[in-house]
């Protein structure tokens, strides 16, 4: 269980005063199961990954899994944080180093987090490959060199290598057009199945979280303002601004 309790950050503004970016946050993710946090952009869906992820500290509020404070201070908490979450960046090109090949992008955390032997590194490198939908040839390319869908693809098979409990996506369809997307939602539900990981699907678009989410959970000004089970039923949902997203996306 991936739990997220009373959690806030805060920032100094422009003017020089501390703002609450993310504003008394509580959520528990439990295992096999994918949330979306639904905001605009500047709500805090991105400070509050990288809390999860524990890049950053809150200010006040706790993040625990299984119970104990998620840390990446030292060597060996920042290693088993980093098996059990994982990320996958919004921009293909921004996360994956352009000078690095697919191979050595999708090979670092298994040599980094797991050390497997180089045999077993390379055999899980191609089924990553395979099961992204990508061919074997692409292993020798540079991530530079690939489309934007398939350096989502690359970015998704980095994540999933260690076999993580968590995976947080940070608007990781976004800027994609539509059959693309939809081939990428498709993939993720299916790999959700099969791994029976957990995702935390971080979006401005609440028609992908729908298609997604099991619990859709809505950020507004640092704000979770609506938290529902998603039983298919848009009657569901409640809270005005929710209604306006919903509204925005001509899904009402
Ligand atoms: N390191 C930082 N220092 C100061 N302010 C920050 C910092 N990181 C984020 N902020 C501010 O905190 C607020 C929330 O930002 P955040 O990036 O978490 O929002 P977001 O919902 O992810 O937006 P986007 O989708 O555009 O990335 C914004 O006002 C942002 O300017």
């Amino acid at each position: 269980m991936l739990e997220v309790k009373n959690v806030s950050k805060q920032y100094k503004g422009e003017d020089k005063l501390l703002f609450d970016a993310v504003s008394d946050v509580s959520l528990s993710m439990a295992d096999h199961r994918i949330y979306a946090l639904v905001g605009e952009s500047g709500c805090g869906k991105s400070t509050l990954s990288r809390l999860i992820l524990g890049l950053e500290s809150p200010s006040s509020g706790q993040i625990l899994l299984d119970g104990k404070p998620i840390s990446r201070k030292r060597k060996n908490n920042r290693k088993e944080t980093a098996k059990a979450i994982q990320l996958v960046l919004q921009d293909g090109k921004s996360a994956l180093d352009p000078h690095f090949t697919v191979y050595q992008v999708i090979a670092e955390p298994l040599r980094n987090l797991l050390a497997l032997p180089k045999d077993k590194e390379r055999s899980r490198v191609y089924e990553l490959l395979d099961r992204m939908e990508l061919p074997k040839e692409s292993a020798a390319k540079k991530t530079g060199e690939l489309s934007g869908g398939q350096q989502k693809r690359v970015g998704i098979a980095r994540a999933l290598a260690v076999s993580p409990r968590y995976i947080v996506f940070d608007e990781s369809i976004s800027g994609l057009d539509v059959i693309l997307r939809k081939n990428i939602l498709e993939l993720l539900k299916r790999i959700q199945e099969e791994e029976q990981c957990s995702y935390l699907f971080i979006t401005h678009e609440i028609d992908a979280a729908l298609y997604l989410a099991d619990e859709i959970h809505v950020m507004q000004n640092g704000k979770l303002i609506e938290s529902r089970r998603w039983c298919g039923n848009l009657d569901v949902f409640k809270n005005p601004y929710t209604k306006q997203l919903l509204q925005a996306s001509h899904l009402i």
